[in-house]
Formats: structure tokens, sequence, C-alpha cells
């Protein structure tokens, strides 16, 4: 088994909590309360800018040229994504400039983001591009099982399709791709340290998610 296929399966009982989640089953369905959307969309625009970030650095670390494509093409992506899909849902469920311009991380926003930037400030290549994968891998995932049995018309569809989108798994296939290359040259500390980043970010996956359904707010 690949590195790969090795973390998924260990990951299995957070991808079943991700997939079973009210959020993504009222998305499907879709009757989630715009409020809980509005609040994901502001969250995901905040979360994307620092994921750019994550990825430009992976770029700029990774030691072969297809790593340097694909991590500098994702961070671009992640900026168009945050700028014309986001903007479209803004004014979608009618989150304005200034709601948008006001809004700060929540825990879960900043925890996942602040784990991200702490893998490239002061871990190595492997377990940042580990915690990377994640963010594809599950959302890859979520696409494709949300979008058969999303309802019809459905008011989130263009978020639903642009998860289940082909390009969008081709781009995870490449990424998965790129992090077993790296596994299979790792030593077994540095491999043991990617399945804990691997984990940790989907742990983040399913808390992100979750706090957008509660429209969780800091507790002080
Ligand atoms: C929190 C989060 N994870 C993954 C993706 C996929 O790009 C996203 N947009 N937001």
């Amino acid at each position: 088994m690949s590195f790969c296929q090795t973390v998924w399966e260990d990951v299995a009982p957070l991808r079943r909590a991700i997939l079973d989640h009210p959020f993504l089953n009222e998305l499907a369905a879709g009757t989630l309360a715009p409020e809980s959307f509005r609040h994901y969309i502001v969250q995901d625009s905040l979360y994307l800018a620092e994921y750019s970030r994550a990825l430009a650095l992976a770029a700029a670390r990774a030691p072969t040229a297809s790593g340097r494509l694909e991590f500098s093409d994702g961070a671009k992506v992640a900026v168009q994504v945050e700028e014309a899909l986001h903007q479209a849902f803004f004014a979608q469920f009618g989150v304005t400039a200034e709601i948008a311009a006001a809004s700060e991380p929540t825990p879960a926003c900043l925890g996942y983001t602040s784990y991200l930037s702490a893998l490239a400030a002061t871990r190595s290549y492997e377990e940042l591009i580990a915690g990377i994968l994640p963010c594809f891998w599950v959302y890859w995932e979520v696409g494709c099982d949300v979008k058969p049995r999303a309802a019809s018309p459905n008011p989130y569809a263009a978020w639903i399709d642009t998860y289940a989108a082909p390009a969008f798994g081709e781009a995870t296939d490449r990424v998965r791709a790129l992090v077993d290359e790296a596994a299979q040259n790792a030593t077994a500390a540095t491999r043991a340290a990617m399945v804990t980043a691997f984990r940790n970010a989907t742990r983040f996956e399913w808390m992100f998610w979750d706090s957008a359904y509660h429209r969780a707010i800091w507790p002080i």
C-alpha cells in the first residue's frame, strides 16, 4: 500500500464523520440554514487566503519542478477561488463588503491556518505537504459523495460542482503523487510526522464544518 492509501485508511473514521456531518447532509438536501453557509463562506475566504500562502511556501521548498509547478499553481487557484466563487456567494447570500472586512477568523479557522503556517515555518517539506493534502482530498471526496445525493435545484449547487469537478480530482491526484514520492524518500521518523500532519489537518476539516454549522464565535 502506498503512503497515501495507508493514511487514508487511517483517517477513515474522521472521513465518515465528515460525510455524516449535518452541515453536509443539509447542504446536500438544500435545507442548510443560509446563516450557516454565510458563516462558512466568510471563514473559507479567510482560510483560502492563508492556504494560498502555505501552498506558495511549499512551492518554494519543493525539490522537483513538478512540485514547484503544482504548488505554485495551487497557490494561484486558491486566490482565484477566494475572489471569484466567494464573491458570487457573497452576493447570493448577502455578505456585504463591510461584513467581510469586519470578520475575523474563528478558533477553527485560525487553528487550521496557523497549523499549516507552523508546518511551513518549522517543519519539513514532507510534513508540510502531508498537511496540505487533506484540503484537496477531503473536499474531492465530499464533492463526489454529495453530488449524487444532492437535491436539485439546490442553492448550494455551485459549491458542490466546484468540488465534484474532474479538474479538482486531477489536482488531488497530482498532489497525492507528490506526497507519495516525498514519503518514499523519507525516513521512518519523517513518515510518522507526515501521518500526524495528515491526520491533524483532516481533524481541522471536520472542525471547520462543525464550527460553521454552529456559527461558532470566540468563547471570550
Ligand atoms: C477549509 C477548506 N478546506 C479545503 C478546501 C478546498 O479547497 C476549502 N475551500 N476550504
